[in-house]
C-alpha cells in the first residue's frame, strides 16, 4: 500500500497525462488544418488532408454529404466548392473520426487527380473557407505526438522514412518508427522508476515500516548494470548515425593518380573531369550512392601536393585534407608504376620483399606524401603493420601499365592489404566494389529491433547526460544522502524522457507558466 503511494509520486514522471491535458485545455483555441500530404508535381493521385475540429464540417461540405458517413471507407464522390457548388474533381473521400485517426483529431482526406490545377484549385477553395488555415509543416505530426499517436523516436523515424534513399535506410527508420528505441529507452526508463519507487518508499516510510536498509545497495546494482548496458549503446561507433547520414568515403592522393576516374567507375557516371594534367580537379565533388543498400557520400578530393604557390590548388589540398580528417573511410590511390618504381629504389632486392616490409614501405610512402596529422591518425602509423591503418583502404590504379612479372610480384607482397585495380580496362573493379560494401557494412548499424543503434547526435547527447547522473547516483555511499541519490535518479529519468517527449513535470510546468503574467 505504502509502496503503491510512492510509486505513483514516482508516476509523475510519466508525464503524458499532463502534456495531454495540457494540449485538451488550449484544444479551444486549435485551428482547423489543410496541406497537400502527397508530393507536389503531375501525379496520378494527389491527396489532401484537413484535421481539426472543423474537419466533419469541411469533409460534408465539400462531398456533399448530410450526415457523415462510414469511418476510414473510402467512396467515390464530387468535391465542389461549397460556396460556389462548382464541381473541382472527383475522387475518393474518407473520413477518419477522432480519436481514431493519424492526428488523433477529427480528420478528413480527398484524394484527388494530381494535375498542378486541380491541387491548386482544391487548396485554393479550402484557403477560403471560414476557420481553416494551411499547415506548417511538420504539423499533423506534431498534433498526431500531443495526442500520444508518436513518441519522439517515431517522429524522428517517420521522417527519416519519408527521406530513406536506399535499403537498410528504408529499414533501420521503419524500426524506428514502430518503437525499437522507444522500447529501448522505455525499458530503461522503467528500471530507474522501480529503483526510484523503491528510495522514495524508503525515504518515506522506512521510519514505522519495515523497508530494509539495503535499498540504496540494492538500486546500485542495478542501475550499475544498467549503467554498463547504456554505455555500451552510446558507445556504438555511430553506426545508427552514418546509417541515417551516409558513410563519408574521400578520395585520395597525389596529382594524376586516377582519383576522379575512379570516383567515375564506381557512380558509373562522367561526375568529374579526368585529364592527363596533373591538378585538374581543385574542389570537392560530392556524389551520393546507393552501395549495397548503404547509404555513401563518395568524395573527389585535389591531388594532395604541397610544392604548389597556385592559390587556388593550395585551396584545393586544404580542402582535401579537410575531407579526409571528416570521412569515415580514406580510399588512397596509389599509381602502381610510380609506386613500383619508387618501391624498387627503396629496397636492393625486389624479389625477396615480404609483406612486413612491404607494409613499413607503404607507410612511410603515405608519410612521405605529405598528409597532415589529422588525416594520419597518428595512432595508427606508430605501428608498421598496414592492417592498422583501420580508415584507409590501399589502391593500386593503372595496373593496366605495369608487366606482368611487376604485377605478380606487388599482387604477392600487397595481398589483402591493398586492392589493385585499373580504372582504363576496370581490371579489379568488382573485387574493389565488394571490399568497399563490406567496409560500409561494418561502419553501419545492421537495422534490428532487438538492439536498435541511436540515430541522432540527440539521442547520444541524452543518453550522455543520463549516464552522467547515474555515474553521480552510484558515487552515494551513505543511506544518509539518499535523497540526494533520488535526486540524480530523477535527472536520469529526465534525460530518457527528453528522448522520447515525456519531458519532466517541471518542463512542462515551466512551459504553462511562462506565459502567465506576473502576480497573477
Ligand atoms: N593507363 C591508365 N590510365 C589511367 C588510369 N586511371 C586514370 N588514368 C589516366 O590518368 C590521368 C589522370 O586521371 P585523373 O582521374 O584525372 O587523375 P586524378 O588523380 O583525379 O588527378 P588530379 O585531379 O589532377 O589530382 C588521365 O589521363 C586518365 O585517363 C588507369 O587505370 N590506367
Ligand atoms: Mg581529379
Amino acid at each position: 500500500m505504502m509502496l503503491f503511494h510512492s510509486l505513483s509520486k514516482v508516476k509523475l514522471f510519466s508525464v503524458y497525462g499532463l502534456i495531454l491535458r495540457h494540449y485538451s485545455v488550449s484544444s479551444k483555441n486549435i485551428s482547423t488544418i489543410f496541406a497537400l500530404s502527397s508530393g507536389w508535381g503531375k501525379c496520378g493521385v494527389a491527396v489532401v488532408r484537413v484535421s481539426g475540429p472543423d474537419a466533419a464540417n469541411v469533409f460534408k461540405k465539400f462531398s456533399g454529404y448530410k450526415l457523415l458517413p462510414e469511418a476510414r471507407k473510402a467512396n467515390l464522390r464530387r468535391i465542389r466548392d461549397p460556396l460556389t457548388n462548382e464541381v473541382l474533381d472527383q475522387g475518393l473521400v474518407l473520413w477518419f473520426p477522432g480519436p481514431k485517426s493519424f492526428t488523433g483529431e477529427d480528420s478528413c482526406e480527398f484524394h484527388i487527380h494530381g494535375s498542378t490545377a486541380v491541387i491548386s484549385s482544391m487548396l485554393a477553395t479550402l484557403g477560403r473557407f471560414p476557420n481553416l488555415r494551411l499547415a506548417e509543416p511538420g504539423e499533423f505530426t506534431r498534433r498526431a505526438f500531443y495526442a500520444g499517436k508518436l513518441d519522439l523516436t517515431a517522429v524522428e523515424g517517420m521522417n527519416d522514412l519519408i527521406n530513406a534513399e536506399t535499403e537498410f535506410q528504408r529499414k533501420q527508420a521503419l524500426l524506428q518508427l514502430e518503437g525499437s528505441l522507444f522500447h529501448t529507452y522505455n525499458e530503461w526508463k522503467n528500471i530507474l522508476i522501480k529503483c526510484l519507487s523503491d528510495i522514495e518508499a524508503f525515504i518515506d516510510f522506512s521510519e514505522d515500516q519495515d523497508i530494509g536498509n539495503d535499498v540504496l545497495e540494492k538500486a546500485k546494482q542495478t542501475v550499475l548494470e544498467l549503467k554498463n548496458k547504456m554505455k555500451k549503446h552510446v558507445q556504438d561507433g555511430k553506426r545508427g548515425e552514418r546509417l541515417r547520414n551516409g558513410v563519408n568515403m574521400a578520395i585520395l592522393g597525389v596529382p594524376n593518380v586516377g582519383k576522379s576516374s575512379l570516383l567515375n567507375k564506381i557512380c558509373r557516371r562522367p561526375a568529374a573531369i579526368v585529364s592527363p594534367l596533373a591538378g585538374t580537379t581543385r574542389d570537392l565533388i560530392r556524389i551520393d550512392l546507393d552501395l549495397g543498400g548503404y547509404p555513401v557520400v563518395l568524395i573527389d578530393t585535389a591531388g594532395i601536393r604541397t610544392d604548389t604557390k597556385d592559390l587556388v590548388e593550395v585551396e584545393g589540398v586544404n580542402r582535401a585534407m579537410k575531407a579526409a580528417s571528416d570521412a569515415d573511410l580514406i580510399l588512397l590511390v596509389l599509381d602502381s608504376v610510380h609506386f613500383n618504381h619508387w618501391f624498387s629504389t627503396e629496397i636492393k632486392c625486389f624479389n625477396t620483399c615480404n609483406n612486413d616490409e612491404f607494409s613499413r614501405l607503404l607507410i612511410n610512402y603515405i608519410k612521405e606524401i605529405h598528409l597532415n596529422d589529422e588525416v594520419l591518425e597518428l595512432d595508427d602509423f606508430s605501428s608498421n603493420d598496414i592492417t592498422h591503418l583501420n580508415r584507409f583502404l590501399i589502391v593500386f590504379n593503372k595496373i593496366d601499365l605495369l608487366q606482368p612479372s611487376q604485377l605478380k610480384l606487388l599482387t604477392e607482397i600487397s595481398r589483402d592489404s591493398a586492392v589493385r585495380i585499373s580504372c582504363e580496362t576496370e581490371v579489379g573493379m568488382e573485387n574493389l566494389i565488394e571490399k568497399l560494401t563490406s567496409c560500409v557494412s561494418s561502419l553501419c548499424a545492421q537495422p534490428s529491433i532487438d538492439s536498435p543503434c541511436y540515430t541522432q547526435i540527440r539521442h547520444k547527447l541524452c543518453l550522455l547526460e543520463c549516464l552522467s547522473s547515474l555515474e553521480s547516483f552510484l558515487n552515494f555511499k551513505e543511506e544518509s544522502e539518499v535523497d540526494l541519490a533520488s535526486h540524480c535518479l530523477r535527472m536520469a529519468l529526465n534525460s530518457l524522457g527528453k528522448i522520447t517527449g515525456h519531458v519532466s513535470t517541471e518542463q512542462i510546468l515551466d512551459e504553462i507558466f511562462e506565459s502567465f503574467c506576473i502576480g497573477k
